[in-house]
């Protein structure tokens, strides 16, 4: 950043009437270079604020931070401006959004604890295809009318906001974000102008982080009660529990709400769907008008994605009717349903993200309309992620699976053996393979005529964890050389 400006044009304003010039802005110590603001941010690890005489080493020109910061940084400040805030990551984000100033003229974002790369993904394919030079941005990384890798779901503030800048500056229009409960927790995207907001669903996930179910509703809710403007959209899958209630904090702000779902209230509503080999003819209604539309896609539950990524496009300001027109072109996200290999006796085998109990339950489900014969799993669970949903994906796997293999997902600094112990627990009838290559080769190699392979977790990974190393592994790599392997074509 060579750019230079006074700190009160960030929003921000110093103890004793300080104003320095901020040549750029800083949450790790180890980047703090000449001129910049430090935000010495509360962790879940430590405090920013045990940074502070680093960064003011390092020549940073202000420290932005909360009262607890303040208190441990006490005589670490030197010449550097102090800022005392209560909520110094949202006073950060703020800062951010002035710094990098433009953004996409139209952005949505969408919370909810499954769905949010799908949807956010769709919402992108149909802004594409009616001609939008749009982009996505989450768990995939960005992709669309550019590409480049993200290090979160949620970008942080200072990284999110100089790529909406950047995509703004490149002629980006619309944007489509995924926002996370942590990113929500930590004030990732406060500042994003957006125009609406979509939810999808509300199940186990992160109580690691969140601790209770209260709390991790609350951390989602916040995309509607505190970044929606009150005249921005909020799309509503209606048909989760917990969708009215997050209705009815959108109308508490005024704002106006979509709803979409299969009951009778739904704005946008599924009347029906009928399954295939290939994909499904899903009828919907939009304000008492039915439209039938062919999804190239494998799965109830994508539909449920589609009609939201449809509300937002809507809400967005796009035609319904161009909208729905444009439906049948959607291809399916990476590493979601997708079909990844089928072996010479006709069996399929699919690779999809589920790793959490709710997201196993619906992938399975969803399977079986299209599966005439038995459904094998191959799945495991994270380490140092919310060990509660454990037993949970196993009694999932158990109930809604004929074989099931269990295996390593990303055992990060854990023992994967205990991980896979505790997911057996709930379905001690499972196979327990914990290398995952072989897993899923035992998997493929138990498909008779008309069975199918879901092999969760991973989904579009292309690396493995385990002890902070990450070694190459792909889910459906994996599957073709399996099915290669034992269909002789290797
Ligand atoms: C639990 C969590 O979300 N942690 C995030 C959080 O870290 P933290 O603030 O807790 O870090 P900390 O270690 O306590 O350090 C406190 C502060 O001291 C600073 N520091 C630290 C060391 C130093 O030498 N100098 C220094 O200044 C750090 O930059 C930080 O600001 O803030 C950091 C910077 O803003 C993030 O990089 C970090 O994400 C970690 C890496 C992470 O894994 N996050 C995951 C869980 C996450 O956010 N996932 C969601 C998706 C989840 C989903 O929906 O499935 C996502 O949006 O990606
Ligand atoms: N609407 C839905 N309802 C229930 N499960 C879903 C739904 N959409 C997707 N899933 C399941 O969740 C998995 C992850 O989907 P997706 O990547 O779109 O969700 P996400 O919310 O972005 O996840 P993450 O929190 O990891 O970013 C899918 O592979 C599928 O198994
Ligand atoms: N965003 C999720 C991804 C989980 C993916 C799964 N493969 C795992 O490692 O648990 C998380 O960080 O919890
Ligand atoms: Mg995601």
């Amino acid at each position: 950043m060579t750019q230079a400006t006074k700190l009160s044009d960030l929003g921000l304003t110093a103890r004793a009437g300080a104003n320095p010039d901020i040549t750029g802005l800083c949450v790790d110590s180890r980047a703090v270079t000449k001129g910049v603001l430090f935000a010495a941010l509360p962790g879940s690890v430590i405090h920013g604020a045990e940074y502070i005489r680093a960064a003011v080493a390092r020549g940073a020109a202000a420290i932005l931070t909360d009262a607890e910061g303040a208190a441990i940084a006490r005589d670490d400040l030197g010449d550097a401006a102090l800022i005392v805030t209560e909520d110094a990551r949202q006073a950060l984000a703020y800062a951010a959004a002035l710094w990098s100033g433009a953004q996409p003229e139209t952005i949505v974002a969408v919370t909810g604890t499954n769905g949010k790369t799908s949807v956010a993904t769709f919402t992108r394919q149909i802004w594409m295809a009616l001609d939008h030079a749009a982009i996505n941005i989450g768990t995939t990384g960005v992709e669309g009318a550019w590409h480049a890798p993200c290090a979160h779901t949620t970008p942080e503030p200072i990284t999110l906001h100089r790529l909406l800048a950047d995509a703004s500056g490149g002629g980006i229009t619309h944007a489509a974000m995924e926002a996370s409960s942590h990113g929500l927790d930590q004030r990732r995207l406060d500042g994003v102008r957006l125009d609406a907001a979509g939810f999808t669903n509300f199940t186990q996930d992160h109580l690691d982080y969140h601790h209770s179910f209260d709390a991790y509703f609350d951390a989602k809710a916040g995309l509607f009660t505190r970044i929606l403007p009150e005249d921005g959209v909020a799309v509503v899958n209606i048909d989760d529990p917990r969708g009215e209630d997050m209705a009815a904090l959108a109308e508490d702000r005024g704002q106006d709400v979509l709803r979409v779902g299969r009951k009778g209230t739904a704005d946008l509503r599924i009347l029906g769907q009928r399954f295939d080999a290939t994909g499904q003819d899903v009828r919907i209604e939009w304000l008492g008008e039915a439209h039938q539309v062919r999804l190239a896609l494998i799965g109830g539950f994508q539909a449920d994605n589609v009609v939201l990524a449809a509300g937002l496009a809507i809400a967005g300001g796009d035609d319904p009717a161009r909208v729905f027109a444009v439906l049948p072109q959607l291809t399916g996200v990476r590493g979601r349903m997708e079909l990844a290999a089928t072996r010479a006796n006709g069996a399929s085998v699919f690779v999809d993200y589920a790793h959490t109990p709710d997201a196993l339950e619906t992938a399975l489900r969803a399977l079986r309309p299209h599966v005439m014969g038995r459904i094998v799993v191959v799945f495991g669970a994270g380490g140092d992620r919310d060990t509660t949903k454990r037993p949970l994906m196993g009694k999932a796997a158990a109930e809604h699976a004929d074989v099931l293999i269990v295996t390593d997902d990303n055992p990060r600094s854990e023992d994967p053996d205990a991980i896979r112990a505790a997911i057996m627990a709930a379905c001690p009838e499972a196979s327990n393979v914990g290398d995952r290559a072989e897993a899923i080769l035992r998997g493929v190699d138990s498909l008779g005529p008309g069975d199918a392979l879901l092999i969760a977790g991973k989904g579009h990974e292309s690396g493995q964890t385990i002890k902070g190393q990450v070694y190459p592994f792909d889910d459906v790599e994996q599957a073709s050389i399996a099915v290669a392997a034992l269909d002789g074509m290797i």
